[in-house]
């Protein structure tokens, strides 16, 4: 059997809790599951090194083999701060008054996605099957393929693709996907995505369209479908039974006897929506009074690239926000929202799902979220919570039976949280039940399997 060779800015131990973050939790698991080599960046940064050189590290843990490389400063903030995160994830979030287009940013990605390919290239083996991930390294494969490396190479973006004319807003765009071009197969969240790349290659560089998802141009033929990722549901609904999550759920579930308890766990990310929730529930409380001194929004916002100022100015906006909403609202027993700025453990948010009346996954925009399949994992079929979960969201394709809302309609939403809070047993659990149906069809066991057995499938060039 081939190796599986998973490239990814993040690596995280598979054995050891991941912290917040998608990718890092769903590649874990599925690497796990047939072992092979996890190669990316170490998450050091050497202070004065030199650009485009770094350490490299191996460790084993189980059957994954986790090799990684060091970033000097100049690297790592040109590469991951500048253009991975100040260009490529707003725009590609829709978010183009959020992008700062510096120049200087792109010679360091190119810098680090050469040396990553020039670090990796001795390691490969013929038969190795490559999955490059996410926007960090979306020029990996034309770099080794430069080097001369024939294996098959698949690419998967977390995030979500924009139409072509947002997409057309970054200077780079036509080279970022001519680079696209050197893997054999690209997988997308969502058929949305899908259906804007393929509008992308006919509109911007006249790509043949061979079939639904095969298209030829710059000399190269790639395929490029829908692979909704998923969550190891067997896993994660363990973990609610598990000492943490029981803990937290037997705390959590005592003080939340007489009150209902409304909860959202990301990231604090622009793309998440936290103000406009934060707005939508404040709107909740001055429409359905009888939700005072009961309905609490738990809202866990765990730190993230908090060099950008954008997410220091984000940071600010919700504090000030949470703030208000509890001085005109709060009581000396009784705070409407509790908001936390730090990471929780993934072991003890199964307990914290479990307690939730209502999940509010309300982001502006996200490639998948896996949060919103978490709480239906953790969910007692017997009394569920109910999701209320954005249109916006990769994951809204699939889970039809949350309330889909539209977070930038404020009023809507909070019309939408009553809803939940009011929902009848029954329809609790016709619809939970109907969304666990989906999150284990579309595992992510499925997600590993489907996609790998694609690129298997796909004709070598
Ligand atoms: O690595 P960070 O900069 O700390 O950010 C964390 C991850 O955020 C993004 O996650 C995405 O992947 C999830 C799993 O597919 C998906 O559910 C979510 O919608 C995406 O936002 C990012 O794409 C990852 O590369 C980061 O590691
Ligand atoms: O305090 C936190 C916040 C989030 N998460 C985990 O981080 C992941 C977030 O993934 P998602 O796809 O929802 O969004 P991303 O952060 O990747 O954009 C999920 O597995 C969460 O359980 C966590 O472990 N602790």
């Amino acid at each position: 059997m081939s190796r599986l060779v998973v490239v990814s800015n993040r690596v995280s131990d598979p054995r050891k809790s991941a912290g917040a973050g998608g990718l890092a939790v769903a590649l874990g698991e599925a690497l796990s599951a047939n072992g092979g080599l996890w190669f990316g960046w170490s998450g050091t940064i050497v202070e004065g090194g030199t650009p485009g050189e770094g350490e490299m590290h191996t460790h084993h843990s189980g059957n994954v083999t986790l090799t990684t490389v060091d970033l000097c400063r100049e690297d790592h903030d040109s590469y991951y701060l500048g253009y991975s995160n100040g260009v490529l994830w707003p725009v590609f979030h829709y978010r183009l008054d959020l992008a700062d287009f510096d120049a200087g940013y792109i010679g360091g990605y190119r810098r680090v996605n050469q040396l990553m390919a020039r670090k990796l290239m001795p390691l490969l083996k013929p038969d190795d099957i490559i999955w490059v991930h996410d926007y960090h390294l979306i020029p990996m494969a034309a770099e080794l393929r430069a080097m001369g490396c024939k294996n098959r190479i698949g690419f998967f973006l977390h995030i979500p693709l924009p139409p072509p004319l947002i997409l057309a807003a970054v200077p780079q765009h036509e080279w970022l996907i001519r680079s696209l071009f050197a893997y054999d197969l690209i997988g997308f969240q969502a058929q949305s995505d899908v259906e804007h790349f393929s509008s992308y290659v006919g509109k911007e560089v006249g790509a043949e369209a061979l079939d639904k998802h095969q298209f030829r141009a710059f000399g190269r033929k790639v395929q490029a479908q829908a692979f909704p990722i998923g969550i190891d549901v067997d896993e994660f609904a363990a973990l609610t039974h598990a000492k943490e999550g029981r803990d937290m759920y037997e705390r959590m579930k005592k003080e939340f006897s007489r009150r209902r308890l409304l909860l959202g766990v990301e990231r604090l990310d622009y793309s998440k929506g936290l103000p406009q929730r934060v707005r939508s529930f404040r709107e909740l409380l001055k429409n359905y009074p009888e939700n005072i001194r009961s309905a609490t929004l738990i809202q866990i916002a765990s730190p993230s690239r908090e060099a950008l100022d954008t997410y220091a100015g984000l940071r600010q906006e919700l504090e000030s926000l949470c703030g208000a909403i509890n001085g005109d609202y709060g009581e000396l027993d009784w705070m409407p929202v509790r908001y936390i700025h730090r990471n929780v453990s993934r072991k003890r948010l199964p307990g914290l799902y479990r307690v939730a009346d209502v999940a509010l996954v309300t982001p502006l925009r996200d490639g998948m979220n896996l949060v919103a399949k978490e709480f239906i994992a953790a969910q007692d079929p017997a009394d569920p919570g109910v999701l209320v979960l954005s249109r916006f969201a990769g994951a809204a394709e699939q889970l039809k039976e949350a309330l889909l809302v539209n977070p930038y309609d404020v009023h809507g939403t909070a019309e939408s949280i009553q809803l939940a809070l009011q929902m009848p047993l029954i329809e609790r659990q016709r619809r939970h039940q109907q969304l666990l149906e989906r999150i284990r069809s579309q595992d992510v066991h499925w997600w590993r399997k489907t996609y790998l057995d694609a690129l298997a499938a796909c004709d070598p060039e």
